[in-house]
């Protein structure tokens, strides 16, 4: 397990940013495809930005038919790449770019990209590029080279490249022996060699390991760096009138206040010249926010654990509680002695949060096959109770429980599993690579009672996590570990080692222990929601508030999400031609009978898309409605039904319904939404929310006698008369099903034709 400098230090947590440039005549997206192989244990560290070069491709690219265009490249060269094209133009380029997206630490390079990127620290120091901009502190270069162009070169290389710097050298690499040119000039650089060509390669255990002490350097620079702005934040956030700012508008003044006092700081300190606010307030959101919040609720007021010193935006893990060991085991005690509490309630409620949070992170759909091993103490309890709630979820269960405990409790437990079906395998019985078989591994072998090194036969299981890790590097998709409260083999107070498990996500329960500062996994949460305000003040906790009716609240920032990947594996029952109803109506009214059954929520919602003349689509802007309408009365209807993974489209023509019939349905309604429409001048710009909210109390007021509401002149129903209907159901590997209805005539009579469309 690396290490952080933000940790116990209390130095700066946040990302290293990087700005990616990608190989010649390929494109940003490329290369976030490519990066993509490298595991998330990386990428969560890191925040990259991936840009396009400036040029279109001006040629064919050596990925056409690999990866979909455009193709992008940085500069033009001649055919000996001595002189270059547009470089001058590139150079402004990203430093346009990097002032008004940055500001970046460093640059992740690949081909072009690297040779661009290696060289620019050179330029940057000679002041013939990115003069606007902080000094670029880190490099990663992958199949890199010098320029061959002695003009730039000369610039570029005129001293030795100083800041750390990683790169990729592969053995197959036509690069290769310029990328070993490049490396003589570096004077802090980390190598990881790899077996392919040019390329960017997966990291294997060897790699991994360089990347990770990489990544680890850089956060410690980063965390010196940032240090001077962390102790005015803490300075700042001492300021006496701010503790007492409960208002939102103080709030905001306070805000600004502390906007402008942490920019001038940080030009203040900072030896980099950055002359913009903007991207530096950007960069120090994430501290900031947290504490502005924390300072204006309101200290006195209590209601569970969110209400003592609760910081309602938890996104910086900095700032909240963690537990010794022997607070654990002290709170444990508190709980089960004086405030009441029993053994099973407790542990009833953190084996639901466990399986709340994985629910909200891994869905059943993607990652069903769950296995949990569980320890012999109340840990190992906890994933019992997590292990049933998760096949309630929908999750295919199995439990490995090598040392029962004997007492009822726990046999209960076994039981309730056993009446599941669920199985229990023993040690011996589990596969060699535990990910084959399981999408979510969780771990609920120690809590905080663990001491000294794990004994039989607790340590090959946590040898089997350890390479589980390691097999993922291989795979694409990877299986997942969960821990439970503490990584198991961790020390309660402080890592696993290098050797230790690297779980995916955390659940820490009732407060994070101190080992969990070094957990720098994608998913922290906290689970557990039954500390009374006495613990949470005399443990002086802070921790983030739990939404709504959660049992769960996830702790930092959640990763980047890659958009581009976001993609459910729908399963779905068969939903065949000889199998629907010939009449779309009647299908329509069975699938509806479908989602009102399962329960999900409106399941009348639906979005009315109109169009207007020139056929131009437009989709929920209400005001804009009924002047498309009677511009061209025809529209579509789509009903989305989540849960069920269906939605239904209907195309026709619209008609306004009579007055009569519009009256009729507006007294139908709650008087509540009958007033509502009253007050909703739809679309129109208000000053205020408490603008329709006056004028709603003072309309409730009126009609408080249970008087006729009067309807709106302007408000009426439309009548849709169906033309066509397409009845879509999602299916595994994006081959969903696609039904169309339309209008046909055979004999001189009006029949539905029933075509499959593909997906
Ligand atoms: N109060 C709370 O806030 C709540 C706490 N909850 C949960 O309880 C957890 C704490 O439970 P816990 O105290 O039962 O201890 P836990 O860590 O599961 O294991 C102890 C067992 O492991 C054994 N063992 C120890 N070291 C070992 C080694 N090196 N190698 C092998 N074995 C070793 C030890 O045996 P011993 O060494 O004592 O012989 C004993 O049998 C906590 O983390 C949370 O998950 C929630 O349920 C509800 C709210
Ligand atoms: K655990």
């Amino acid at each position: 397990m690396g290490s952080q400098g933000s940790g116990e230090g209390g130095g700066c947590s946040r990302k290293p940013r990087f700005l990616c440039l990608h190989g010649f005549r390929t494109s940003g997206e490329i290369m976030r495809k490519q990066v993509g192989k490298w595991p998330e244990s990386v990428l969560g560290k890191l925040d990259m930005v991936y840009l396009d070069g400036p040029f279109p491709a001006e040629g064919k690219s050596d990925v056409d038919g690999i990866f979909d265009p455009p193709y992008y490249e940085w500069f033009q060269f001649n055919q000996e790449f001595s002189a270059y094209t547009n470089f001058d133009e590139c150079l402004e380029y990203i430093e346009d770019y990097m002032i008004k997206q940055g500001p970046f630490d460093g640059l992740v390079g690949f081909s072009q990209g690297a040779i661009l990127s290696a060289g620019l620290p050179g330029l940057q120091a000679k002041g013939v590029a990115l003069t606007k901009v902080p000094k670029i502190k880190f490099l990663i270069i992958i199949g890199g080279a010098k320029f061959k162009s002695p003009e730039v070169a000369e610039d570029a290389y005129s001293s030795p490249i100083q800041c750390p710097s990683l790169h990729f050298l592969g053995e197959m690499d036509f690069l290769k022996p310029y990328g070993l040119e490049l490396l003589e000039h570096c004077v802090d650089a980390s190598v990881i060699h790899h077996p392919k060509g040019h390329t960017v390669p997966r990291l294997d255990e060897k790699g991994l390991d360089t990347m990770m002490n990489f990544i680890d350097k850089i956060q410690n620079i980063l965390a010196e760096k940032d240090q001077p702005i962390i102790k005015k934040l803490r300075k700042l956030r001492k300021l006496k009138k701010l503790k007492f700012c409960q208002e939102n508008k103080l709030c905001s003044q306070a805000q600004s206040q502390l906007q402008s006092n942490v920019v001038i700081g940080t030009q203040n300190q900072n030896n980099d010249t950055c002359p913009l606010p903007n991207p530096i307030w950007a960069f120090l959101q994430p501290v900031l926010s947290p504490a502005i919040h924390a300072f204006c609720s309101n200290p006195s007021s209590a209601a569970g654990v969110g209400s003592v010193g609760a910081v309602p935006s938890m996104q910086n893990p900095e700032d909240i509680s963690y537990l010794t060991q022997r607070e654990a085991a002290e709170i444990d005690e508190i709980l089960m002695g004086p405030l009441g509490f029993s053994v099973d309630q407790l542990m009833e409620l953190a084996g639901l949060s466990v399986a709340t949070s994985i629910a909200e992170v891994y869905k059943p759909s993607e990652y069903n096959r769950v296995l949990v091993i569980c320890g012999p103490g109340n840990n190992g309890g906890d994933g019992l109770v997590a292990a049933r709630h998760l096949y309630h979820f929908g999750y295919k269960l199995s439990v490995c429980y090598p040392k029962r405990t004997a007492k009822p409790l726990y046999a209960g437990l076994v039981t309730q599993l056993e009446s599941l079906s669920v199985p229990f395998i023993s040690v011996d019985d589990l596969p060699l690579d535990l990910s084959k078989d399981f999408d979510i591994i969780v771990d609920a072998m120690f809590g905080f009672s663990f001491h000294g090194s794990p004994r039989p036969p607790f340590d090959n299981l946590i040898q089997k996590l350890v390479c589980v890790n390691k097999y993922d590097q291989t795979r694409e998709k990877s299986s997942v570990i969960v821990s439970v409260d503490i990584p198991s083999g961790w020390h309660v107070e402080g890592d696993g080692g290098v050797e230790g498990i690297k779980p995916d996500m955390l659940v820490s329960l009732t407060a994070p222990k101190l080992c969990a500062k070094k957990f720098f996994g994608p998913h922290h949460f906290l689970g557990g929601r039954f500390v009374p305000p006495s613990i949470a003040d005399k443990y002086k906790l802070r921790l983030p508030p739990y939404p709504g009716t959660s049992m769960c609240v996830r702790i930092g920032r959640p990763p980047q999400v890659d958009i581009s990947a976001l993609r459910e594996n729908y399963i779905s029952p068969e939903f065949l031609e000889e199998q629907v109803e010939a009449d779309p109506f009647d299908q329509f009214r069975k699938w509806f009978d479908d989602v009102v059954a399962a329960g999900l929520r409106e399941p009348n919602a639906m979005a009315l898309s109109t169009a207007t003349k020139n056929g131009k689509m437009y989709t929920n802007y209400e005001s804009q409605k009924a002047h498309e309408l009677s511009e061209n009365p025809r529209a579509s209807l789509l009903f989305y039904w989540d849960g069920l993974n269906r939605q239904v489209r209907v195309e026709g023509s619209v008609q306004k319904v009579s007055d009569e019939e519009s009256d009729q349905y507006f007294h139908s309604r709650p008087r509540g939404s009958q007033i509502g429409a009253i007050v909703s001048k739809q679309s129109t710009v208000v000053p205020g929310r408490h603008v329709l909210y006056d004028q709603y109390k003072e309309l409730e007021e009126k009609f408080s006698d249970g008087s006729l509401i009067p309807k709106p002149k302007n408000w009426g129903g439309y009548r849709l008369k169906p033309e066509l209907f397409e009845f879509w159901q999602g299916q595994q590997s994006r081959l969903h099903d696609r039904l169309r209805y339309s209008p046909e005539e055979i004999n001189g009579q009006q029949v539905w034709k029933i075509e499959r469309l593909a997906p």
